[in-house]
């Protein structure tokens, strides 16, 4: 495996001489964040060596490197998930090419259901702890031994101090950002409302399908990571309505400014 993750690294170095120092992981509809970027480079994951690609709409397949805030950074614009059929370890093979490409710091955000009933959509919400309710983990397999350590640690799978940082700033500017315990579930099918009352007793905050296996490799590879989620809808059973697709990327769209700042200022207080 690691022979294919630098592979996949020298393609994008060879397209681009700037070398990222942060990497971001863009959610469902939450991929505008990239568009900011300064003098971008583009590449289709399509044509990186090894690459797994997207098929979930609001995902666009595409990495973009450029200058933000002063900082050169490296995107994903789409993310992969269990549910689209693609092998554990595939998940989280683009972090191990940031962390050959030179990446020290992970931004990650994601779309996801509020089950704490004190959050509202549009809410965003730092991910501070993680459960997994998939029972599954991107490391099984061969250990990575250039990555990490077959058991690594995930006493503080997110890093306390730049995210202090990220709230002071974010106060400054008047963008309330809320704490919660983000809980993975495989989907693709959203949670039952039995699921959601179970999340709620366990003291789960968020339901999303995504974002703990990149947090789980990047504590293998020693990234520092920080996660936002925009709270895009409330989880199953808390309000009559079915859940769908569609209302996830509107509701993502509608905070777009707000997210992106906080994106920004997570860049810029690394
Ligand atoms: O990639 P994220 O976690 O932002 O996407 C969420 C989870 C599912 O992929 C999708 C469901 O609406 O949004
Ligand atoms: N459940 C799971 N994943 C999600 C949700 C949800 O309610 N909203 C956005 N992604």
């Amino acid at each position: 495996m690691y022979k294919k993750i630098q592979e996949a690294a020298e393609y994008i170095k060879s397209k681009s001489d700037i070398k990222p120092v942060i990497g971001l992981i863009l959610g469902s509809g939450l991929g505008y964040i990239a568009d900011e970027i300064e003098d971008p480079i583009i590449i289709d994951y399509k044509d990186i060596p090894h690459f797994p690609q997207s098929t979930v709409k609001g995902h666009a397949g595409k990495m973009v490197i450029g200058m933000l805030e002063g900082k050169p950074v490296i995107t994903l614009k789409g993310r992969f998930h269990a549910y689209e059929g693609h092998e554990l370890s595939k998940l989280v093979f683009p972090i191990y090419v940031f962390k050959e490409l030179g990446v020290e710091g992970l931004v990650l955000t994601n779309a996801a259901g509020g089950v704490n009933r004190t959050y509202n959509p549009g809410d965003i919400v730092a991910n501070t702890s993680f459960i997994n309710f998939t029972f599954k983990n991107p490391l099984i397999g061969p250990n990575i031994d250039e990555m990490g350590p077959r058991f690594p640690s995930m006493a503080t799978p997110i890093d306390r101090k730049w995210l202090d940082k990220i709230e002071k700033s974010a106060e400054e500017k008047k963008i309330k950002i809320q704490e919660g315990t983000y809980c993975w579930m495989l989907g693709p099918s959203y949670e039952s409302p039995a699921e959601i009352k179970m999340l709620e007793k366990l003291e789960g905050d968020l339901v999303g399908m995504s974002t703990m296996p990149e947090i789980i490799a990047a504590n293998h590879c020693g990234i520092k990571a920080v996660a936002f989620s925009a709270v895009t809808n409330m989880a199953a059973g808390i309000l009559p309505q079915p859940l769908n697709h569609k209302e996830v990327m509107e509701v993502a769209e509608r905070i777009k400014h707000k997210f992106a700042k906080v994106v920004k200022i997570a860049i810029k207080t690394f």
